[in-house]
Order: C-alpha cells, then structure tokens, then sequence
C-alpha cells in the first residue's frame, strides 16, 4: 500500500516535470498516439494554431495540424529531421519523431521551432536556402527530368552521418572554397556537389560537369581549358570554350578525378591558384571566377603515396573535405530511402502505390548495398514497375539481395535459407555474431583491435562474445 502510493505519487511528481518542460520549450510540440490522435499539446503550439488546447485534443492530428505527417511517421517509425512544413502559410521548421515501446511504434511526438532569436535566423536561413534552391529545381525540372532535382532536399536520410553531412556541405556551400567529395560509387556525390552548387553564391550560374575518367587524356586538357582556332589538326574555326569557361559564375564538377593523368594534375592546380585558364594553343590568361567540386571514388592518400596522385593538389582540394559514408555504414537510411523511393517513382511510372511487408523491408534493411544508392534505386524500380500486388513480399525480391545479406555472409549458403525462414531477432544475432566473428579473424584474436575496428568499446564486445556464446 505504502509502495503503491509512493510509486503514485513518484508518477504524478514525474507527470507534473513533464508537463513543465512541455510549457516551457521554446518549440511547438504535439505529442499523437498510436492512432495519431493528439494526446498532448503545449500552449506554445496551441497558441500558435489559433486554438485552445482542449480543442485540439483527442482529435486525430491531420484535423488539426496541416500539411502534418506524424500519421505516416507511425506507420514507417522513422523520424523525420529538420523538415520545412506550411502551416498557415508560414514554412516552419519540424522534427518528427516516432515513440517505441519495443519494437512497436506507440505514438509520435512534433515538435515546430518557431521560438527564440537563433532559431529564427537559423530557420529563415534555412528556409531562404529552400526557397533559392527550390526555385533552381523548378527551373532544372522544367528543363529536364525530374533526374536532377538539386537541392539539400533531394538528399534523403537521418541518420546521424547524413545529417552531419548536410550541416558540413551546408557550411561548404557558403565559402567559395574547392571542395572534395569522396565516397564510394553510388553514394550521392553528384547529388551532394549539385545540393552544395544550389544552395551556393555560385548557384545562379550554371553545373557543369565533366568525367575525367571518360575523356581521353589528349583530349581533356581542350575539354577542360578550350582551344584556339588552329591549334590542331581538326580544331573548330573561332576555337572553343572549355568547362572550366562554361562554368564562369558558377560551378564546375569534376567528377573521378582519381582518374586525371598526372599532367593535367598539375595544370588543374596552377588554375585552382591562378583563378585563370590559357586555352590549348593560345598565350592570354582568361580570368574565372567559378567553385570547383571535384569526387572520387578512389582513396586520393593512398594513390599520394604511391605516386600516382601530386600532394600539393590533394593538400588544396582536401581542406574542405566531404566523406559520403557507404549506405552499409548508415543502414538506418535504408528504410527512409526505400519509401521515398518508392513513392517517387509510382509517380513518375504513374503506377499504383505498393506497400512493403515488413519481412521485405527488413531484408532490404540486412543487405549490404554495394552499389550503394543507386542501386537501392535500381532495386526500387524495379519492384514499383514490375510486381503487381499490392504488397511485396520478401519472394519478389531479387536473389541477389540472399546472396549478400551480411557482410562476409557469401560463404554460407546455410545462412541465406535460415534467413529466409527466421525471425528479425535471430538474424540480427546471427548477423552479429558474423560481423564480430569477422572483426576477430582481420584482427588475428586481437579483441581490443576487433572492438575498435567495429566502432564500440571493448567492454560491449566481451559481453557480446559472451551473449553470443563465443568467449
Ligand atoms: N542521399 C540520397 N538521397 C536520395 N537519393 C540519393 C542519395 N544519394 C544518392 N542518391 C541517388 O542515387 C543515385 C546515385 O547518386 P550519384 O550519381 O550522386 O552517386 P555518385 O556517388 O556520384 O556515383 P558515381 O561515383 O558512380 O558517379 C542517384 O540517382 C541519386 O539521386
């Protein structure tokens, strides 16, 4: 009795905490259950809305909050960062994020910004970039496909990696600097280096990119710098521009630059410093003024080391340096990406919306994405334009995706027919256990290596080792 009551009262005491904080946060924040009725609003919000809060209570949120998608928060479980929403006509910036009791979503909690001086800047800052850089995406859709949407919007993901990111190619974009942006194939560096270009000084002008693993090495100095009349065999009457001149005011994209032949190597960093061009075959300096964004897949110390890229370019182009982690480094991604993936393209093949089982969407989770992206893309399309159902089912995915479910998992045939037929929990563990078991052969037994080479501390790998029976 004497217990029941303290823990009543505890209750109540941690209640009352509650409902201060929630009055006192600068933020709006409404908190729905699992059915996405508004369970709790604090006065900042409700103010906000026009409305009194016993109004807005108990109604589902969608009446209440326009342009909301805390009900489709509930239904995918994945939190939604730093979002732009109308609401009566302001662009306000929210966080959505979904409520778990285990593995269930029990409700989701909004929360809109719209207090306090740096909040404001930072918001009108933001939604300035949105506007400038969605006013460019119009523009490139009207032109173009809906390919290449360009702004820090198109570039999908929460997880802690990802939104770093954007915060540091946001920051980039706001200098002139030159800018590196490494990753592996497919992990969005074209998309990154088109998000940089939009919401930039350089925005106004044109993208234009170039492959310099694709030109011949005698043609990509022309390609690049432009030539004079009769400079070659075959050059045009009046010359022509190069990239680097078509790009004035705005930015050029260098893409596989591992790729560039030594030589050119060295001509790029003289007009990096110059900040000017000499076309092939002429002697005047043309003054440029454009931000270079140069991407590679290839690890640019290592080819320093072994003579293959010049230090001095490395050194200029490293100091703003965006890394795109593998999607395999980032898997919360996966779920965020696979349905706005899958929304995107019924549109744009105007076919009915599917959903996914959720066995699917956890296989889709387990695989190891080695073509990144772009192939989480490819995948997409292909389930949204040929499977008929209204729902996909781990059957119609591509065998593939069995055969590398984990990382190191291609060995064992066993494995992909276990996986088929187990629960989420059974192949997180046996997932786990390969990982570390991994981990130990690269390191030779070496624990406290394996533990550092997996990212957590030695203590969580021995108990690991121990849960999974391998101590
Ligand atoms: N974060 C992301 N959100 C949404 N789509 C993405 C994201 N990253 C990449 N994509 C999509 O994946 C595909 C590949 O991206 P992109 O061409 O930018 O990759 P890349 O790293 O430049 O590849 P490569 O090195 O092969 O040139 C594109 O369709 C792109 O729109």
């Amino acid at each position: 009795m004497v217990i029941g009551g303290g823990a009543t009262a505890m209750k109540q005491e941690i209640e009352r905490i509650f409902r201060t904080v929630l009055e006192i946060v600068y933020e709006g924040i409404v908190v729905v259950d699992a059915n996405g009725m508004i369970v709790e609003l604090n006065d900042a919000y409700a103010r906000f809305l026009g409305m009194r809060k016993e109004d807005a209570l108990h109604r589902h949120v969608t009446e209440v909050i326009q342009n909301t998608r805390l009900h489709e928060v509930l239904k995918t479980g994945v939190a939604e960062k730093d979002q732009i929403q109308i609401i009566h006509g302001h662009e306000m910036l929210v966080h959505r994020i979904p409520m778990y009791k285990g593995d269930d979503v029990i409700g989701a909690v909004g929360m809109v910004m719209f207090q306090g001086v740096n909040e404001q800047y930072q918001m009108m800052d933001r939604i300035h970039q949105l506007a400038v850089a969605s006013n460019r995406q119009k523009n490139a859709m009207q032109k173009t496909s809906d390919e290449f949407i360009q702004t820090f919007d198109a570039v999908i993901g929460h997880s802690s990696e990802m939104i770093a990111l954007k915060k540091l190619a946001l920051r980039v974009a706001r200098t002139a600097m030159t800018v590196l942006i490494t990753g592996e194939s497919g992990t969005g560096k074209e998309l990154f280096a088109r998000a940089i270009h939009s919401a930039s000084l350089f925005g106004k002008g044109p993208f234009v990119d170039i492959n310099c693993a694709a030109i011949p090495e005698n043609l990509l100095e022309s390609e690049l710098f432009g030539y004079e009349e009769g400079a070659f065999t075959g050059a045009k009457r009046g010359g022509k521009i190069g990239k680097f001149e078509a790009a004035h005011t705005g930015t050029l994209f260098l893409d596989e630059l591992g790729d560039m032949p030594l030589a050119m190597q060295a001509k790029l960093l003289r007009v990096l410093e110059d900040r000017a061009i000499v076309r092939v075959g002429g002697i005047e300096k043309r003054p440029v003024n454009l931000r270079v964004i140069a991407a590679t897949h290839r690890n640019l110390a290592e080819m320093v080391e072994k003579g293959k890229f010049r230090e001095d370019l490395y050194f200029r182009l490293s100091m703003m340096h965006v890394q795109i982690p593998p999607l395999r480094y980032r898997k919360t991604d996966i779920p965020t990406l696979v349905h706005y993936y899958m929304d995107r393209l019924s549109t744009r093949f105007h076919v009915r919306k599917k959903r996914l089982h959720d066995r699917t969407l956890q296989l889709l989770y387990e695989y190891t994405w080695p073509g990144n992206i772009r192939e989480l893309v490819n995948v997409v399309e292909v389930l949204v334009e040929i499977i008929e159902a209204d729902i996909i089912t781990p059957d119609d995915l591509p065998d593939f995706i069995y055969e590398r479910l984990t990382q190191g998992d291609r060995d064992s045939s066993l494995a992909i027919k276990t996986t088929k037929s187990c629960s989420l929990k059974e192949r997180v563990v046996h997932s786990e256990r390969e990982i570390i078991l991994g981990a130990l052969k690269q390191t030779g037994g070496n624990k406290v290596a394996a533990a550092r080479l997996l990212g957590i501390h030695r203590s969580t790998l021995y108990l690991k080792l121990k849960q999974l029976g391998l101590s």
